[in-house]
């Protein structure tokens, strides 16, 4: 009773102390910023030299409301201007000179010169899509057209859960406030982290670590903190600093580079085209990791039968080599003089590869090979590695060509993760979905449902023109640099149009655009509606002009909901179904697999505007590019330089336009086919 009575008393007064530090160090911030702003401006107001003396010019008032402004100088003889500028240069006291007149000529032109310029939506420019946000229904990030009255700013808002503006925002001076009183109270006052934390949880600061990646220690390690002079006088950073993991021993494991790693692992596209850190295309749209954590790995050879089973009879890294040196020589060299966190590296990696070379892992910890060998030897229990079962290697299954199924175009964008061979039974995504294996899957290099590139039909062309067999184009695909050998296309430098001969196009892989990115120049100008995309130089039949890219949506309503809203009002969409099922030949029915919507990311090729009622000069095709879906937009005839480039959107895009002018949901419906835009 009398010990928890103490207890309550200790938080009590520890409260007092923490509040008294928290309001302490509160006023000194806000008295350094508010001096800080107000130097700031006094230093902007007396530059001279700097690059802020025009503003120095711009905000000099007179110092009185009875000082009077210089008198403009006798107008120049200069009888033809009619219009003078007048201007005044300020000595250091703030005495203005005597100025001068600078003559302006009024030149009068039409009223067609300066025209209206057609409306244009804000765009992000872009070279490849990105998913669009999970969640993009969560807060609005802004209030779009915020001084159009027509704009149905409540019902868009209403659209999302939250405004970003009000609920996700964190205050910076508070972060700083609140690290300054953190650090004075582990520091001046000897509070521990778990201290800190219960008192400050209690009085609804931020935790100083949640997660190895969120918490008040955490954020403010992501920052630059503003110099801050404290009230005696010192900068933040000539004082006592908190210790390098304060407050990480609920997270054990945040320095371990095993945990670091897959920490890390998870968050890189698995794509090996891409590797992307945060990939938004190749991450799933729920944003579940794609790349396995490593795991464990048990040791499978004793000190005894390491050096033999990693270098053979020959030294791994040379004559000092730890398989040169007898055990018992080892015993005199010590680890005593390898530094602490060299041995916590050497710890992880034998969590991860504990049977690799010690040459090679001495060569990552910096140490020398023995040592590793050596700490292999103390960490690591030879008892257990003999007493654990022996590796028997299993019976590959046998699966039979004639028994693969595939289903039309598509391919894996998420590659197969599973132990054994793909099938129903290992629970393999390209199995279940009939897809073909692409080169980033996990199966076996051999697995029978890989994708083979175009070797077998190109061997003789060499050059997978549009014309040709190509595998790949007849799948949709564009060639893969890493399996379509006989046409070449890893090395390819250059796009041929097709009314280049077959035979100067030999070796050369025309496949391969969107992933070389070999576009035309097209330039963004006035047209018959609105803006226009343009060619800027000749182009050829069947030239690439670029991808047209965007957000990707997958079609659920909750996130495309406030994308209809603008779309209507501005009376613009930016819409391309790709994938799916095809409408018929009138473009009804079918049902897009994703919609790419330019309306905020997006690059020239967005401004493609109808032919209607002429034939379009350019087309939309889908080319699955390692396992992803790309819009490529290619000539269907030669344009020349300065000529308007157009598409068809197909009638399905005006019915739908209709519709959603009643107020009908459905932004991603499906494009009539892949040549037809949607709405
Ligand atoms: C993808 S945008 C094309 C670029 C657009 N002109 C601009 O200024 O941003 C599609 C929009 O352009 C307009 N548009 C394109 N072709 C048209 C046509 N043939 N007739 C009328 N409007 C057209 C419509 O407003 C449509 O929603």
């Amino acid at each position: 009773m009398a010990a928890a009575k103490h207890d309550a008393e200790s938080l009590q007064r520890d409260r007092t102390t923490a509040q008294d530090v928290h309001l302490q160090v509160h006023a000194e911030f806000h008295a350094w910023k508010d001096k800080m702003v107000v130097d700031t401006f006094k230093r902007l107001g007396n530059a001279r030299t700097s690059p802020f003396s025009f503003a120095a010019h711009a905000f000099r008032m007179p110092r009185a409301a009875s000082e009077p402004l210089p008198t403009p100088p006798p107008k120049p003889e200069d009888r033809d201007a009619e219009l003078l500028i007048w201007e005044w240069n300020y000595d250091a006291d703030g005495k203005p000179d005597a100025g001068r007149a600078i003559p302006m000529t009024v030149v009068a032109l039409p009223p067609e010169t300066f025209g209206e310029h057609p409306r244009y939506q804000y765009c992000t420019p872009a070279s490849r899509n990105e998913n669009a946000r999970m969640l993009d229904n969560k807060d609005a990030p802004f209030a779009p057209y915020p001084e159009d009255p027509a704009f149905p700013r409540d019902a868009y808002l209403r659209t999302f859960n939250d405004v970003q503006w009000v609920s996700d925002q964190r205050d910076p001076d508070a972060e700083v406030v609140e690290y300054e009183t953190v650090r004075r109270l582990h520091i001046e006052h000897g509070f521990s982290a778990a201290r800190i934390d219960h008192i400050m949880l209690m009085s609804g600061f931020t935790p100083l670590r949640k997660t190895n990646e969120s918490g008040l220690l955490w954020a403010v390690g992501q920052r630059d903190l503003p110099p801050v002079i404290w009230g005696d006088g010192l900068p933040s950073s000539s004082k006592p600093q908190l210790p390098p993991h304060f407050a990480e021993e609920d997270y054990p494991d945040s320095n371990d580079v095993f945990t670091q790693v897959n920490t890390g692992v998870s968050k890189f596209c698995p794509n090996l085209n891409c590797l992307t850190h945060n990939c938004h295309v190749h991450i799933d749209a729920d944003w579940l990791s794609l790349t396995p954590a490593f795991a464990l790995t048990r040791p499978r050879l004793t000190s005894a039968e390491l050096p033999a089973a990693v270098h053979g009879p020959h030294p791994g890294c040379g004559n000092d080599c730890f398989s040169l040196i007898h055990e018992n020589d080892m015993e005199d060299d010590g680890l005593a003089n390898v530094p602490l966190d060299h041995l916590a590296v050497l710890g992880s990696l034998f969590k991860a590869v504990p049977d690799a070379s010690p040459c090679d892992l001495a060569v990552i910890c910096k140490m020398r090979c023995r040592d590793v060998f050596r700490h292999r030897r103390d960490t690591i229990d030879d008892a257990e590695i003999i007493s654990s079962p022996p590796l028997t290697k299993k019976k590959k299954p046998k699966v039979k060509k004639h028994k693969l199924e595939f289903w039309g175009k598509d391919s894996a964008i998420t590659p197969c993760v599973h132990p054994g061979p793909c099938s129903d039974a290992t629970l393999c995504e390209c199995f279940r979905r009939k897809l073909h294996c692409e080169r980033n899957c996990r199966c076996a290099k051999d697995c029978l449902r890989r994708w083979e590139g175009c070797n077998s039909t190109c061997r003789k062309t060499r050059s997978c023109r549009r014309s040709s067999k190509c595998k790949c184009r007849l799948a949709g695909r564009e060639c893969d640099p890493e399996l379509c050998v006989v046409c070449d296309a890893r090395d390819t430098q250059t796009h041929f149009p097709d009314d280049v001969p077959a035979a100067a196009v030999g070796g050369k892989c025309t496949n391969v655009a969107l992933q070389r990115g070999t576009f035309k120049n097209i330039v963004v100008r006035k047209s018959k509606y609105g803006l226009g995309a343009f060619a800027a130089e000749d182009i050829s039949m069947g030239d690439v002009l670029g991808e047209y890219v965007g957000e990707l949506l997958d079609n659920v309503d909750e996130r495309v909901g406030h994308r209809e809203i603008i779309q209507k009002h501005s009376k613009l969409n930016y819409c391309f179904g790709m994938g799916g099922v095809p409408a018929d030949k009138d473009g009804k029915g079918g049902a897009p697999e994703t919609t790419v919507d330019a309306q905020w990311l997006g690059n020239p090729t967005r401004f493609l505007n109808d032919s209607k009622p002429k034939k379009p000069n350019c087309v939309a095709e889908e080319f699955r590019v390692n396992g992803e879906l790309r819009l490529a937009i290619r000539a269907l005839k030669s344009v020349k330089m300065g000529g308007e480039l157009t598409l068809s959107y197909g009638e399905r895009y005006w019915e739908q336009g209709q519709e959603a002018e009643k107020g009908r949901s459905g932004v991603a419906v499906k494009t009539g086919n892949h040549k037809q835009r949607n709405k």
